[in-house]
């Protein structure tokens, strides 16, 4: 491990090109607003550093990823600052899916409510088998605010959303899996190794084509078909012009392993 700076309840360790941010809020990691304006915090840190290729994000402990935003702060929320809150944590989830990097949720046990919210902004998702995932806001007389109404009907489809925010149940990594709504499930324990091996691979190949991939498909899946291959091939297009593009080609005749520069 080359770096590692902590928060009161948020750290992120560096290992090459690769960043880990862990939430630790014991027992069950939940988003308070301090843990919510650290994470912000290390998101901008991080964003400001061009070297990160990957991150991962996971919770602390053997029992939860996430088990939503903190209820006690509830009880006073009036018009205005139920506006507030769930912009604040918008706007935070918002960057991770607009990083220029992908991001990889490793998912050790409970994702409810704001914490599978998070889990949704990034790019993909790594279960454990015991994990639970849930957006369980109807049943405190809320709604999922952090996006969540939205990306994880995108995700998943609008009846199996729907279905998932009625009951408010929590669905286990295996219904998940078939959901579509994480991409691996691996035994319990292992999410964060899963996770690794998976940022190692992506980081093999050229930074500037995955950010580019990222970018466009986010953005083509908002956009009609046509629109969205035009994006494809302004992308495309862009990366023509790149170091690595000619790294990548000449590594390949010459059977080495490219080295790419994010130029
Ligand atoms: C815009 C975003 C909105 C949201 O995210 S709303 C919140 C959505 N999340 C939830 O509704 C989950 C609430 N939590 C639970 O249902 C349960 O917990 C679990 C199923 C996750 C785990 O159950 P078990 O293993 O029995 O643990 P335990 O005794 O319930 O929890 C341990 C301590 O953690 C507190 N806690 C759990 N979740 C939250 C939370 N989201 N906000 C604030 N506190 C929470 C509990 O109350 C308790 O505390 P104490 O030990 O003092 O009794």
């Amino acid at each position: 491990m080359l770096k590692e700076v902590k928060r009161n309840f948020v750290m992120y360790e560096i290992n090459g090109f690769i960043y880990t941010l862990t939430i630790d809020n014991p027992p069950l990691n939940v988003l308070t607003d301090e843990l919510l304006s650290e994470i912000d915090d290390v998101i901008n840190e991080i964003l400001a550093q061009p070297i990160c290729r990957v991150l991962i994000i996971r919770g602390n402990g053997e029992k939860a990823f996430v088990a939503g935003a903190d209820i006690n702060q509830f009880p006073t929320l009036n018009e205005e600052s139920g506006k507030h809150l769930v912009e604040k944590g918008k706007e935070i989830f918002d960057k991770l899916e607009n990083a220029p990097f992908p991001v990889i949720c490793a998912i050790n046990g409970f994702a409810l409510g704001g914490g599978l919210e998070l889990a949704l902004a990034c790019d993909i998702r790594i279960a454990e088998q015991k994990a639970k995932l849930g957006l369980p806001e109807t049943g405190l007389g809320i709604l999922p605010g952090y996006g969540g109404t939205q990306r994880l009907s995108r995700l998943i489809g609008p009846g199996k959303a729907k279905k998932m925010m009625f009951t408010g149940a929590a669905i286990s990594a295996e219904e998940a899996i078939n959901y579509g709504l994480v991409e691996e499930v691996v035994p319990n324990g292992e999410s964060y190794e899963a996770s690794v091996r998976l940022a190692k691979q992506i980081v093999n190949n050229a930074p500037l084509s995955i950010s580019n991939v990222k970018a466009v498909v986010n953005r083509g899946l908002d956009v009609s078909l046509a629109e969205g291959q035009e994006l494809e091939t302004k992308y495309f297009a862009s990366l023509c012009l790149t170091q690595d593009m000619k790294e990548g080609v000449k590594a390949f005749m010459e059977k080495r392993k490219a080295d790419f520069s994010r130029r």
